[in-house]
């Protein structure tokens, strides 16, 4: 079967963020800022939606389902669904879990904030890794708990972890938890087996719960593998793993995400104080996503591949002053422009106001982003030459 993604499809008008949101996430400070550029006439390159449509056969399954024309309240009860999921990571992932250690969340974000709550007392300490996604430390905030920030270290756009740095700071008998991105937004790192082996026995040794975020694992270039933090550590109940389709099939509004956790302890806080119902639509998409996505998925894959030779090609030609590295996975172009930019402050505004792009870098990152910008890739192959073409001419 053939999929086009060069479909362009019209978001506005859709309560969405990508076209309506942009100013309250990334402007929050500058009210209803007005651009040179209408609202429609900006290329959105910036939150990690897609602009392709959900597979039309999990689309077909949410038709059914809303055909039935019921919807009380609803959690997963059908065996199938859990089967359906175990069958997607261990055919992808060579990796299987407890049935009774999957809990769902409305999101990883909204499971971040309340797994922070139950694992950390006022006084303990999060720690994460930067450049980090920014609701890392925002469920810290939330939670009142200190963020203990170990830098990447960036070897020429590889980033790697500086793992003397990790064992210092896991010795702190204060930090208890590190919220692990695997594969990592926003430098696109697959963490190696080593790398995760290394990493998971600092913290075991240091008494450091991991939460291991790996939303973005099945968006990996072709060819590349990904390996679940758990899978490295199949004794340990210290290792809570998030998972999701919303990401790999353009799914985030269904609000639904799989949320593994072995720990009793963890587990019984969670089904204590978590709200246990789910949206029915969003049970039948996931369980459509993980038993009939797979053929979507790997033309979505290739699609991206050559998102990323294009930019690849793009940069050397027309940016060659400018880092950029293909990486391994999401669908996330991390680049570094300082040597264009060297003294703006704000990337997000000079590109919104200068190129008509919407794009997140600068400090949206915690730390250790400075120069860099972030174009999300997940677009007809149109849409990203006309965006690389204006951020060239803003730049040169
Ligand atoms: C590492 C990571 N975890 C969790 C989420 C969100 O999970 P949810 O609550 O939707 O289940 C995202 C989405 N990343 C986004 C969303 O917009 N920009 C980003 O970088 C993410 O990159």
């Amino acid at each position: 079967m053939t999929y086009d993604f060069d479909k362009i499809t019209d978001r506005q008008n859709t309560n969405c963020m990508s076209t309506d949101g942009y100013r309250e996430y990334m402007f929050p400070s500058f009210g209803d800022i007005q651009f040179p550029y209408a609202d429609s006439q900006f290329i959105r390159m910036w939150i990690a939606d897609m602009e392709f449509q959900t597979p039309e056969a999990i689309r077909n399954a949410i038709k059914d389902r809303l055909d039935h024309g019921i919807f009380g309240y609803s959690k997963v009860f059908d065996p199938d669904y859990y089967r359906a999921m175990l069958n997607w990571t261990e055919s992808r992932y060579g990796w299987s879990f407890d049935k009774t250690h999957l809990l769902t969340s409305p999101g990883i974000i909204p499971a971040l904030y309340e797994l922070v709550e139950y694992i950390c007392a006022p006084d303990e300490k999060v720690m994460i890794v930067t450049p980090s996604y920014a609701f890392f430390k925002h469920a810290a905030d939330y939670n009142h708990v200190e963020l203990v920030i170990s830098e990447l270290i960036n070897n020429d756009g590889y980033y790697t972890m500086d793992y003397d740095d990790l064992r210092t700071k896991a010795a702190d008998p204060k930090v208890k938890l590190c919220i692990f991105c695997n594969p990592h937004n926003p430098t696109g790192r697959i963490w190696t087996e080593s790398e995760l082996k290394t990493f998971g026995d600092i913290c075991l040794e240091n008494d450091v719960m991991m939460i291991s975020d790996e939303i973005h694992c099945d968006l990996i270039r072709t060819g590349t593998q990904h390996t679940p933090l758990a899978k490295v550590f199949p004794d340990t109940d210290q290792i809570i793993t998030c998972m999701s389709p919303s990401k790999t099939f353009n799914m985030a509004g269904l609000m639904f995400s799989n949320i593994i956790i072995p720990n009793q302890t963890i587990r019984e806080k969670w089904l204590a104080r978590h709200y246990p119902f789910d949206n029915p639509l969003s049970i039948t998409a996931t369980q459509a996503a993980y038993t009939e996505g797979a053929e979507w998925l790997t033309a979505l894959k290739a699609y991206l591949d050559a998102n990323f030779d294009f930019v690849d090609n793009f940069i050397k030609t027309e940016l060659p002053k400018a880092s950029f590295r293909i990486p391994e996975a999401t669908y996330l172009a991390w680049i570094d422009i300082s040597a264009y930019l060297p003294d703006e402050e704000n990337l997000p505004l000079f590109f919104a106001k200068n190129a008509g792009v919407l794009l997140e870098g600068g400090d949206m990152f915690v730390s250790n982003s400075n120069g860099h910008i972030r174009l999300n890739l997940a677009c007809p192959r149109a849409i990203l030459a006309e965006g690389l073409e204006r951020i060239k001419k803003a730049m040169v």
